[in-house]
């Protein structure tokens, strides 16, 4: 399986003793970046897919063909171990169990799965979960839909924020007895609030988004946390980058007066400019 080493990496993380930051990845340029600056694992949010993809904000306007589109690219452009946000699985467990199917063959090494209402219901303001027990079938349908593996299939609950930190347990209970690999908690607030979620599960945990009390790494990784995940700046940088530049331009500067632009030696590393001129020596007939 092509892929298997990917998610063998992802796995190491999972049953290792660390906790790790991985790198946020949205498309080929950035998971290579992540992957030169040694990131150990890549984080392709829903946010920065739809961001990426659509230019849209996060409500779930994306498909899962682009989704996983866009998974294909990054695996084509690197190697680097990448965990999807696969929001609630595009629609019922059914539709989780066609998401597992395409995010394999996209080159996923792991995925997550929520309990959140997606999209958001009619005149609901707030985000609603779905119930415990279509959450479970939702893992359930998860599993079942892996062919290898090695992918890693999360289980992934909003509830401390939406309903309280008793219902997130009692839901991470319930994926965690379903099979699935990991447990990714959102809107956990203190110390007391993981070393409670720590206490009643057994699966490694991943937390997506954390503030700063929950930031010590080793501190984390006490509480059996492999994974922390640090928002999405890289591609909030590159929107203010790209917003600076064609506003210079605009205004009337010259391209050569331009500041903050990717060298030529940074843009040759990401393109894998030395790989594509020996590949023109072994193929086309060009000098080295
Ligand atoms: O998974 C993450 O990185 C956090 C999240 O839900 C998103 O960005 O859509
Ligand atoms: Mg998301």
């Amino acid at each position: 399986m092509a892929f298997r080493s990917r998610r063998e990496k992802l796995r190491l993380i999972l049953s290792g003793s660390a906790c790790i930051h991985p790198g946020s990845v949205y498309d080929a340029i950035s998971i290579r970046i992540a992957e030169d600056l040694g990131f150990p694992l890549g984080m392709f949010g829903g946010s920065v897919a739809s961001l990426a993809v659509l230019g849209d904000p996060d409500v779930t306007l994306i498909t899962l063909t682009e989704l996983a589109e866009q998974m294909r690219r990054m695996s084509r452009a690197a190697v680097l171990p990448v965990l999807v946000d696969a929001d609630h699985g595009y629609g019922n467990a059914l539709n989780v169990r066609r998401t597992v199917q395409e995010l394999e063959t996209a080159g996923a090494a792991g995925l997550t799965i929520e309990d959140t209402l997606l999209p958001a219901a009619f005149g609901e303001a707030k985000t609603q979960l779905i119930s415990l027990e279509e959450g479970v079938g939702k893992m359930k349908a998860a599993l079942d839909g892996r062919s290898d593996p090695s992918l890693v299939i999360m289980g992934r609950t909003g509830a401390a924020s939406i309903t309280s930190i008793e219902d997130a347990i009692r839901r991470a209970q319930a994926y965690e007895a379903s099979g699935v690999d990991a447990l990714f908690f959102t809107g956990i607030k203190s110390r007391a609030e993981l070393e409670a979620v720590a206490a009643a599960t057994r699966l490694p945990i991943v937390l997506g988004g954390a503030p700063e009390e929950l930031s010590a790494l080793d501190y984390l990784a006490s509480q059996r946390v492999r994974i922390a995940l640090q928002g999405h700046a890289p591609i909030a940088a590159a929107t203010q980058a790209v917003y600076e530049t064609q506003k210079a331009l605009r205004e009337g500067a010259a391209p050569k007066a331009l500041r903050g632009l990717a060298s030529s030696d940074l843009t040759n590393r990401v393109v894998r400019e030395a790989d594509v001129k020996a590949r023109g020596a072994d193929f086309l007939g060009l000098k080295k």
